[in-house]
């Protein structure tokens, strides 16, 4: 049976790893970094802060799916959470079955988390997106029931960006072409339509994380880096922000895209877009399947107007691996498979061992902190907020959180039920109609602890009550 979704845990001290160095060698052994000042100065903080056994721990049932990375699976084990690992995703249907039971999910690109799934979610205190798009998630409707959500939202960067560099050569050389002709027996020796990528020009769209390291190593290959984004956002190196996507559709000879997927950015490259790039010039998508229309790239590449397309990403992947990349998941599949220069890949821009050990420690971190210690610093749908751990010489300290409708009065209410209590410390935050609220409150025995947690369920703000002591 599972644990009500309130349920009472104690307060950790942080207990949470540290972020692993990512310039290792293909065959190193992965370590954490070695101790620098501000490492000792939180382990420090670590002695200083509560240690308890956690109280129940063992009842936290957490799922991860889709091969998150093994750091990840260890931090969560070593905090005694019942873990269960499968290497797929799930149908919707089995995975509604599932959602039900557990206290924690972790999940990367494939698994939809929509308002149907997480309706079921009973148990659901927090999700874990070992990946730094959370498009698969409704974030607003997981807000909507306290339930956090934590990503990761730069440790794939720069194997995306290492990627993209790597296809702009193989599309400028028509590498995979001439690779499969050897696989067949064939020697095609040609240089008609084959170029250097000195000189030419980048265009990036989206210049956030991943575009910005690009138009780094772009220019370190010689190639002159225009980008456009819907913010102003200050260049890198000698690159150059245009004002449209139609200015970088005219200009750029490579155009490789980097934008979230939103209502905004579906099929933001269809055939208007096309028509505007120059001709014989290439396309990459490693962002989200639905930023491309795929039947006009197909169209614009059989007009020789695009001369190579190198896709990642699709509008429908399989739910793990295996003879699915057919016409019955995207109905144009076969048509693709046909084209000349087209490099294709199955969403593994992200798929490094650097980047996906590092996924898992910062990910599982973030879990296990808003677990023991309800600190929400990193969600991408709840107030950030932070506040020192309870300490060794605090043993009948407890911890509230509240999570409640950003309604006017609420405040005064709460204070109303902690007054009787000698609250130590108290931070709150709102972000949009969510609010959350952290409160230390000192010398409280269980009976007390019943009793605010009752009260606070009562109020009619409430959306979430939990105690950690
Ligand atoms: N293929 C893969 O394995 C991976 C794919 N991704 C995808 O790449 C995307 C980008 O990642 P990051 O660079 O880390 O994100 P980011 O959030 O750092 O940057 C995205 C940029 O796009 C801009 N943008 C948003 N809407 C736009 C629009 N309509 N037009 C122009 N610019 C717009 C934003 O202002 C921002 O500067 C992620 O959202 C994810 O979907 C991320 C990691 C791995
Ligand atoms: O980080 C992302 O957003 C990605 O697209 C990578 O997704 P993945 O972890 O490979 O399912």
């Amino acid at each position: 049976m599972a644990a009500p979704r309130n349920i009472q845990n104690s307060s950790l001290g942080a207990q949470v790893s540290y972020s692993p160095n990512l310039s290792v060698s293909p065959t190193a052994t992965f370590h954490s970094p070695p101790a620098s000042g501000s490492f000792m100065a939180s382990l420090a903080q670590r002695a200083a802060a509560k240690q308890l056994k956690p109280f129940n721990t063992e009842d936290i049932k957490i799922l991860l799916l889709e091969n998150v990375n093994q750091t990840g699976i260890d931090i969560l084990k070593n905090q005694g959470y019942q873990v269960e690992f499968q290497k797929a995703s799930l149908p919707e249907d089995q995975l509604i079955e599932k959602i039900r039971d557990v206290h924690v999910i972790g999940i990367r690109s494939k698994t939809k988390l929509t308002e149907k799934v997480l309706r079921e979610a009973k148990n659901l205190l927090v999700i874990g997106c070992f990946c730094i798009g959370t498009n698969q998630v409704d974030l607003e409707y997981a807000a909507k029931q306290g339930i956090a959500v934590f990503n990761s939202p730069f440790a794939n960067s720069r194997s995306v960006a290492e990627l993209v560099i790597a296809e702009i050569i193989t599309l400028a050389r028509q590498l995979g072409d001439r690779s499969n002709e050897m696989h067949r027996g064939t020697w095609n020796k040609v240089s008609a339509k084959c170029w250097e990528v000195r000189g030419k020009t980048l265009g990036i769209v989206g210049y956030g994380h991943i575009g910005s390291q690009l138009s780094v190593l772009a220019e370190a290959m010689g190639m002159s880096v225009i980008y456009y984004d819907v913010v102003s956002l200050m260049a890198i190196g000698t690159a150059r922000q245009v004002p449209t996507l139609e200015a970088l559709l005219q200009e750029a000879d490579f155009v490789s895209l980097h934008v979230p997927e939103t209502p905004e950015t579906k099929n933001m490259v269809s055939n208007k877009q096309f028509e505007q790039m120059k001709n014989g010039s290439y396309l990459i998508n490693a962002s989200r399947g639905t930023v491309v229309d795929i039947p006009a790239l197909v169209k614009a590449m059989r007009a020789g107007k695009v001369a190579g397309a190198a896709l990642d990403v699709y509008p429908n992947e399989p739910a793990g691996n295996g003879d699915y990349f057919t016409s019955d998941l995207n109905h144009w599949a076969e048509e693709l498979r046909t084209l000349n220069n087209i490099i294709l890949t199955p969403h593994i821009g992200g798929s490094t061992e650097e980047a996906q050990r590092a996924i898992g420690v910062e990910v599982a971190d973030a879990l296990v902190r808003y677990i023991n210690q309800g600190t929400t610093l990193g969600s991408v749908n709840l107030p950030e907020v932070n506040m020192r751990s309870l300490t060794l010489d605090e043993p009948n300290h407890a911890r509230i959180i509240y999570i409640h409708r950003n309604v006017p009065g609420v405040l005064r209410r709460v204070n109303e039920v902690l007054g009787d209590h000698n609250v130590d410390k108290q931070i709150s935050d709102s972000k949009g109609d969510i609010a959350y609220l952290l409160a230390d409150v000192s010398d409280v025995k269980p009976d007390d602890i019943k009793e605010i947690r009752d009260n606070l369920e009562a109020l009619s703000s409430r959306i979430l009550t939990r105690v950690l002591y």
